[in-house]
């Protein structure tokens, strides 16, 4: 039996006239962490919406699954009760709630109080500066901030599989690197991670494998570590 959590086979996404995805194929296996890299307007965050059906009217063709079953058709609610996560680009959190309850509204598919309420007061522990803000409005929260409750909102649907958009956008450097150490811990709790990344070298050093996208086309993929001294991907990606 396969362990793929998410197959997709020859997508393609035009928006009119642009070809944004170009026939592209990409696998998750379960407990993998994967990591989709590429230069600005290859296509990335137009693969991660087609995912999740969040694409505005555009031309979509292509077979996307989600353990074992064809994706089409499915609202995000959906997506969620089959515990498939997002953390999208801007992060996405509901601003005119607090961060309790933006945390209590990612839990909103589970009955179990106790076990909601300890999740809770997990992230709080790996996240104190949301336990300090927890009855403040979410959108008077800095972006780095924003993006800890975003990654935690998400988690506490307890998911199979966590996409995220690029998580380190906009970020200092010291919250960057916050958010890679909570990717590699949910990683090795073994939730499955997709991971969209303008910085390459931090996600080709997280993750176990990778794709480069340039141009809607996957031009490379591979071992992450192998990647990384990749003569090719050093030049292109990672400055060197
Ligand atoms: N709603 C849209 N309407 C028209 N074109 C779009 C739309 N969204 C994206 N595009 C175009 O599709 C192409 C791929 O964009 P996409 O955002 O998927 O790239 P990306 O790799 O995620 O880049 P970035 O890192 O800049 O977000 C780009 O040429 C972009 O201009």
């Amino acid at each position: 039996m396969s362990d793929n959590i998410l197959k997709i086979q020859g997508l393609k996404v035009a928006y009119g006239g642009i070809k944004a995805v170009k026939g592209i194929d990409l696998e998750v296996n379960k407990g993998e962490l994967v990591t989709l890299i590429g230069a600005n307007g290859a296509g990335k965050t137009t693969t991660l919406k087609a995912i999740t059906g969040t694409l505005p009217d555009c031309n979509v063709e292509g077979v996307i699954s989600y353990m074992g079953q064809p994706l089409k058709g499915k609202h995000s609610f959906q997506l969620v009760e089959q515990k498939l996560a997002m953390v999208p680009e801007g992060r996405g959190v509901f601003t005119r709630m607090t961060i309790y309850e933006n945390l209590q509204m990612g839990a909103y598919t589970r009955d179990d109080k106790a076990g909601i309420e300890a999740d809770i007061e997990k992230w709080f522990a790996t996240f104190p500066r949301l336990k300090e803000r927890a009855g403040q409005l979410a959108g008077t929260l800095s972006g780095g901030e924003q993006q800890m409750l975003a990654m935690a909102r998400a988690l506490m649907c307890h998911p199979t599989l966590l996409l995220l958009d690029e998580p380190s956008m906009g970020l200092s450097p010291i919250m960057v690197e916050k958010i890679f150490e909570v990717i590699r811990d949910v990683s090795t709790q073994g939730i499955t991670i997709l991971l969209v990344e303008q910085n390459a070298k931090l996600a080709l050093q997280a993750a176990d494998r990778g794709y480069v996208m340039d141009s809607g086309a996957v031009i490379m993929t591979g071992n992450a570590e192998d990647m990384l001294h990749d003569p090719r991907v050093q030049a292109a990606y990672l400055g060197e």
